[in-house]
């Protein structure tokens, strides 16, 4: 499971936990504004805006995961299986594979509006991108500093819903995730008052007891609840460090520790493989990785931008100690 984050204090931040048993090997790659873009199905974009993100590098193409270009546009793509449902192609309109929506999306477009005005002649075409790498069951988070959508391929078509809490999981669809939150509408970050019965004395013995209820669990509902509560009621302060620290807090209060959720097998676990949080205004991407908790970023400006050759480096993973003494 996943969950993607969208949050503005100053800047805009867009990032994600990528959860899962195994690696595919991510790495952060930059595409700078000539690689050319090919696509299955639609016209090529030989020129396009610079992106930045994690990706799986396969035959020279970068398979984003998410990314965000300098525009200050971003896109994840998060697991939604059983759900998603990609189209045999279908003549008038434009046909984007899976694998290749990230870089048609961040490629051409600069703000959230463009992208689902374009949407609305855009088919998910079920290709693959190769025998290694199948189709994946994905729906996606879309954001800039002003809108967040959450756009998924279903049995029904292709269905575009306004995010306004900037945080997306994984399954059940957007629509039953978005009903279930007003299960919680009586949580609260203040103490409770007593509702409960006039005859009762009741002692507000902790701190935090206006969430008592706010699930902890990992599954994916649970985890958007979560999420938005935490995300809705963030505190923080307008600098890059403040920022980025809460924007780590936020995803760090729905990240999957080794051992808390089997995925079959006696000794297989789902874990937070990274989290990520990029600067959409200055193109820099943070992460952290499972067994690396100090924050290493690629400034995606510090790339020639205009040449044609993907930049990519291996995710620094393994603990770095600062030892005091
Ligand atoms: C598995 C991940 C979601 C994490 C998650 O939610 N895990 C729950 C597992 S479980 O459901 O709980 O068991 C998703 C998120 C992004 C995906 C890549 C996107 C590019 C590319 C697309 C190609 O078409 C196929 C290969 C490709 C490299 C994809 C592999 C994989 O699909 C990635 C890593």
């Amino acid at each position: 499971m996943c969950t993607g984050v969208s949050y503005t204090t100053k800047d805009h931040y867009f990032g994600r936990n990528l959860d899962l048993e195994f690696s595919y090997h991510e790495t952060v790659a930059v595409t700078p504004r000539n690689f050319p873009f090919e696509f299955r199905k639609t016209e090529a974009l030989p020129r396009h805006h610079a992106i930045v993100g994690i990706a799986t590098i396969s035959d020279g193409y970068p398979l984003y995961y998410d990314a965000v270009n300098e525009r200050g546009l971003g896109m994840a793509g998060l697991n939604f299986p059983e759900n998603a449902d990609y189209k045999p192609e279908a003549a008038g309109t434009t046909n984007v594979t899976p694998f290749e929506f990230i870089p048609w999306v961040l490629g051409r477009f600069e703000t959230v509006d463009q992208v689902v005005a374009a949407l609305n002649d855009v088919t998910l075409v079920d290709i693959s991108f190769s025998e290694e790498f199948p189709l994946s069951p994905l729906h996606w988070i879309i954001a800039d500093k002003n809108r967040s959508v959450t756009v998924e391929s279903v049995k029904e078509g292709l269905r575009v819903y306004d995010n306004p809490f900037g945080v997306l999981t994984n399954n059940p669809t957007f629509d039953i995730q978005t009903f279930r939150l007003n299960d919680y509408m009586h949580l609260s970050t203040y103490p409770p008052e007593n509702h409960f019965s006039k005859d009762i004395a009741f002692d507000t013995y902790s701190r935090g007891m206006g969430a008592i209820g706010l699930p902890g669990d990992l599954s994916s509902a649970s985890r958007f609840a979560k999420a938005v509560f935490t995300r809705m009621n963030s505190v923080a302060g307008d600098s890059e460090s403040e920022s980025i620290s809460q924007f780590f807090h936020i995803l760090g209060s729905v990240a999957q520790q080794r051992g808390c959720v089997h995925v079959g097998g006696d000794d297989k676990f789902e874990i937070t493989i990274y989290s990520s949080c990029c600067n959409t205004d200055t193109g820099v991407y943070y992460y952290t990785t499972y067994e690396n908790s100090q924050i290493t970023g690629v400034d995606m400006h510090k790339e020639d931008l205009d040449s044609s050759e993907v930049v990519d480096y291996p995710l620094v993973k393994g603990q770095r100690l600062s030892m005091q003494n």
